[in-house]
């Protein structure tokens, strides 16, 4: 049996698993409170913590001695085509000085290098959150010398609209669809014949707040809160991406928590949560617009749709433009495995990050 390892590190999760012969052999999540993640500084400092997460779980299976290649979800990276991609220094580099700003996946890179330097054998990612098929309209911000980037889950997206499609008896090569992937970040895409041709990308502060992140600000008051706590780009970064939305508002990420204190009665909970239902409902319904409202089906996918609730709040705003289809959870894990199966087999061939050209 040949089996390769599959490393997932999410904002307020880490999955493993194990395949083989294009069946899942074993998975685990392990989910991670405020608490736990606060104990660091940041991302690249989990590392070792995350490492003996992974480390107990391949050890229980006694499997080490079948594996054949690793492959982990990448990370914030320069913007590059979809694929499945060699890990190496340049990557590695980009990836530990956090050259493309700070993520849970940047992790993945450098946790599957570690465990396949261990066992020598090729480690891997597969259709990393910096993907890029915008259309050109799409990069421009609104200031000159700023442009907009494609940061989204590309990897669950791009698996899910397949699916989707699949189901409607179309391809996704054909279709037009809206992905909203609700993790501890949020991403909405728009894809259209086979591309992700724009996507609102909360980890740079736009679109819908999170569990975790703000989403787009009122730029004035945020300028003010800057100056006025004499913040460094750091701790905006941090204030953006890990320490707004949900948890500014009720100290949690967690959502099976905020829908438990909603089912006790608490008004607060929630207020922000259904602000965070309408908000991605706004985005989706900007996105229909750049499909020019030729939208074939709305995918909601990520750990938030596991909720009937919060499936039930975003689908009451947006059902009116297209029919909405709910996969909880992700197929990140299946889809991170395949990539690197293809090329195991002589199907594709792996690609160099170090050589490839930036999409622009
Ligand atoms: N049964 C459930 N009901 C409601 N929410 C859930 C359920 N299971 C998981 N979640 C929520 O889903 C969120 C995590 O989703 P997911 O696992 O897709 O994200 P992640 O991998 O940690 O982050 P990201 O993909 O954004 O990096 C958490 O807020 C978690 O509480
Ligand atoms: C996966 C990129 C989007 C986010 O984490 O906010």
């Amino acid at each position: 049996m040949e089996a390769i390892l599959v490393i997932n590190p999410g904002s307020t999760s880490t999955k493993t698993a194990i395949f083989a012969d294009h069946k899942l052999v074993a998975e685990e999540t392990l989910r991670h409170s405020v608490e736990e993640i606060a104990q660091f500084d940041g991302v690249i400092s989990q590392t070792e913590f995350r490492y003996k997460i992974i480390l107990s779980f391949v050890e229980k299976l006694e499997m080490t001695d079948k594996l054949v290649a690793v492959v982990g979800r990448g990370g914030l990276l320069k913007p590059i085509p979809g694929g499945t991609y060699a890990v190496g220094e340049e990557m590695l580099h980009d990836l530990e000085t956090e050259k493309y700003n700070t993520h849970a996946s940047n992790l993945g890179g450098i946790l599957a290098n570690e465990f396949a330097k261990s066992l020598n054998i090729p480690a891997f990612i597969v259709d990393p959150v910096v993907v890029d098929e915008m259309k050109p309209l799409a990069r421009i911000s609104g200031l000159k010398g700023i442009d907009r980037r494609s940061v989204g889950h590309a990897l669950n997206q791009k698996a899910v609209s397949r699916k989707a499609t699949e189901e409607l008896g179309k391809t996704y090569e054909t279709s037009s669809v809206i992905v909203a992937h609700l993790g501890g970040g949020i991403s909405v895409g728009a894809h259209q014949n086979g591309k992700m041709v724009d996507v609102i990308n909360g980890l740079d502060g736009e679109g819908p707040y999170t569990p975790e992140r703000s989403g787009s600000l009122p730029l004035i008051d945020f300028a003010n809160l800057i100056i006025t706590e004499n913040l460094e780009l750091g701790d905006v970064k941090k204030i953006i991406a890990g320490n707004a939305g949900l948890k500014s508002y009720l100290g949690e990420t967690d959502l099976r928590e905020v829908i438990k204190r909603i089912d006790q009665g608490e008004e607060d909970a929630k207020y922000y949560l259904d602000g965070m239902c309408y908000q991605v409902a706004k985005s989706i319904g900007e996105l229909a617009v750049v499909l020019e409202g030729k939208v074939d089906a709305i995918c909601l996918t990520g750990g938030a749709i596991y909720s009937d609730y919060i499936l039930g709040q975003i689908s009451q705003y947006v059902e009116w433009i297209a029919p909405v289809k709910a996969y909880p959870g992700e197929m990140e894990m299946e889809a991170l495995y395949e990539g690197a199966a293809r090329v195991l087999a002589g199907e594709e061939k792996a690609l160099d990050y170090g050589s490839v050209e930036i999409v622009k």
